[in-house]
């Protein structure tokens, strides 16, 4: 096998672990404070603002940013009454420039490999990520090579990646088997990795909480909800909290909670059994393409985090419960992907089992916009053109 600068000797991927000397929390929230405040410099990004807990020594020069992060935090009722809790926060990372949470990763990725010298960026996707790295390629003037498995990824996140102008490869196979395939070659075509082995990726997605916690001036709700995939949202949370909490910035850690598909639940059913070695699902199936995902590469840090270091729980949920939680979110006005409604369809379920007290608050994140799997999007619209009219239109209305 040859060499990948992401994994360790074991097997395992590297993480990115600091002494964390000198930091003061009280001072760097009155910084990050002023830093709201900045429009065109790398800090007016919701990720660079709190450098000094993604990746303090970078040199400014190397920042590839498009102001990622900066996103939406909305409560609503409307969901809270669904999912049967007291309060309920919609953190949308959907709202991030190429449409999904990559955005807080792939921005400090892509600023690493350039420090590194390189400009050739790769990924192996089922949409989101390759989205994401294409358009902070192009921005950086580089290029990407993105694997695409053939099926069951969404043809809209396939546009998107080749628009931003990323070199398309797609194969036979799974996502599982595209990172089979980088881990292995990506180094020796000279293409540098911004899968979420990465661990730089895993630094800026520790973002998304760092936001949060900000918006809500670091009091967080009860519970955090993600969907589980590739596990590195849920890695980064888990991550990002402990930080948090060790640096002086939250007095109080909320509790976790990852959801899965459930033709995709390798990681729930692990933690289900109380088992601590996975057994990857060959045939991952669900209708949320970027779930889509039977050997989650981040499964041990996630085990490690989530469970681990912050007792989290994990749920699977059915494609009709996605659904259904999805068709809420979008006439909400918020609007998400199929992956994204699995944390309210899990909260629902966690609610209903009595894991979640009808008294608690909560915070789902919504991990990507409602324009990127839009072959799914189950909406009709009126069938056929009519000859404009008073009496037609309001023929029409009231049938509605
Ligand atoms: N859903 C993802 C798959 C995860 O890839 P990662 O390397 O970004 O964790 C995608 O959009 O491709």
């Amino acid at each position: 096998m040859v060499g990948n600068p992401f994994i360790c000797k074991c097997g395992g991927l590297l993480e990115v672990v600091r002494p964390w000397k000198g930091i003061d929390s009280e001072k760097l929230k009155q910084l990050w404070d002023n830093r709201l405040s900045e429009r065109m410099t790398v800090y007016a990004s919701g990720v660079w603002r709190y450098k000094e807990l993604i990746y303090p020594e970078l040199p400014e020069p190397y920042i590839t940013t498009k102001y990622e992060g900066n996103t939406g935090l909305y409560p609503t009722e409307t969901i809270a009454r669904y999912t049967g809790v007291r309060q309920l926060l919609l953190k949308a990372q959907s709202e991030n420039p190429s449409g999904s949470f990559k955005d807080n990763g792939m921005t400090v990725a892509v600023s690493h490999g350039r420090s590194l010298g390189y400009e050739r960026f790769t990924c192996t996707s089922t949409g989101n990520t390759s989205s994401s790295l294409a358009m902070y390629a192009a921005l950086a003037g580089c290029t990407s090579v993105v694997y695409l498995p053939g099926n069951h990824i969404s043809a809209s996140k396939v546009r998107q990646t080749a628009a931003y102008g990323a070199e398309l490869i797609l194969f036979n196979g799974t996502y599982d088997d595209g990172i089979r395939f980088s881990r292995q070659y990506s180094e020796p075509l000279g293409q540098y990795v911004c899968n979420s082995m990465n661990p730089f990726r895993i630094e800026g997605q520790k973002s998304i909480v760092y936001e949060m916690a900000h918006q809500l001036r670091w009091e967080l709700p009860d519970w955090i909800v993600v969907p589980g995939g590739a596990l590195s949202n849920a890695t980064a949370l888990g991550k990002g909290l402990l930080e948090l909490k060790q640096l002086g910035f939250i007095q109080k850690l909320p509790r976790v909670a990852v959801i899965q598909a459930e033709g995709a639940s390798p990681f729930h059913r692990m933690v289900s059994l109380g088992d601590t070695s996975l057994i990857p699902e060959p045939q991952p199936m669900t209708i949320a393409s970027a779930l889509n995902i039977g050997n989650p590469p981040s499964w041990r840090k996630a085990l490690h985090y989530i469970i681990g270091q912050l007792q989290g729980v994990t749920a699977s949920v059915t494609d009709e419960e996605i659904m259904e939680a999805k068709g809420l979110i979008d006439r909400c006005g918020i609007g998400c992907e199929p992956a994204s409604a699995a944390p309210v369809a899990g909260l629902k379920q966690l609610v209903r089992d009595g894991v979640v007290h009808p008294e608690e608050t909560a915070a789902c994140i919504l991990t990507g916009h409602l324009l990127k799997d839009t072959e799914v999007i189950p909406y009709s619209y009126s069938p056929s053109p009519i000859d404009l009219s008073l009496e037609a239109v309001n023929g029409l209305l009231s049938r509605g």
